[in-house]
């Protein structure tokens, strides 16, 4: 599909059930499992969210693209934002979710709520 954004997609699509098999990979071999409950992961990626904020922060208004930033700091972004989705993904898989179906729904809804008007 299309992305609506105004930037050129030029990525090569990844999907949730690979990332989500990784980090469950990268989790099992280090014998992570114990740890990574509902509620820790929760709270990881909460904190996560935090350092991704930390990154905005003091910044003001940042235009879309964000033109102006360096290089490290785009690459500081990438990292925290992955480090959100990477929890966000295992929060879904420990508590049985399909995430993408459950996005994909959502987003059915939302346009029922929101419609659009002329
Ligand atoms: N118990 C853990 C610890 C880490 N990770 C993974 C998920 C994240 O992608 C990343 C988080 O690692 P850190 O806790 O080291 O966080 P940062 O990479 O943000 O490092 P720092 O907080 O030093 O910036 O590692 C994980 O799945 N389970």
């Amino acid at each position: 599909m299309e992305s609506t954004n105004k930037f050129p997609r030029k990525f090569k699509d990844v999907s949730l059930e690979e990332l989500r098999d990784k980090v469950a990979e990268f989790a099992k071999v280090r014998n992570w499992d114990k740890f990574h409950s509902p509620r820790n992961l929760l709270l990881a990626l909460v904190g996560e969210v935090g350092e991704l904020s930390e990154i905005f922060q003091w910044k003001g208004e940042v235009e879309r693209g964000l033109p102006n930033w360096s290089s490290d700091d785009k690459k500081h972004l990438e990292e925290e934002i992955s480090d959100v989705l990477l929890y966000l993904v295992q929060l879904a898989d420990v508590c049985g979710l399909d995430l993408g179906q459950a996005a994909l729904s959502k987003i059915v809804k939302n346009a029922q709520k929101y419609p659009l008007r002329d």
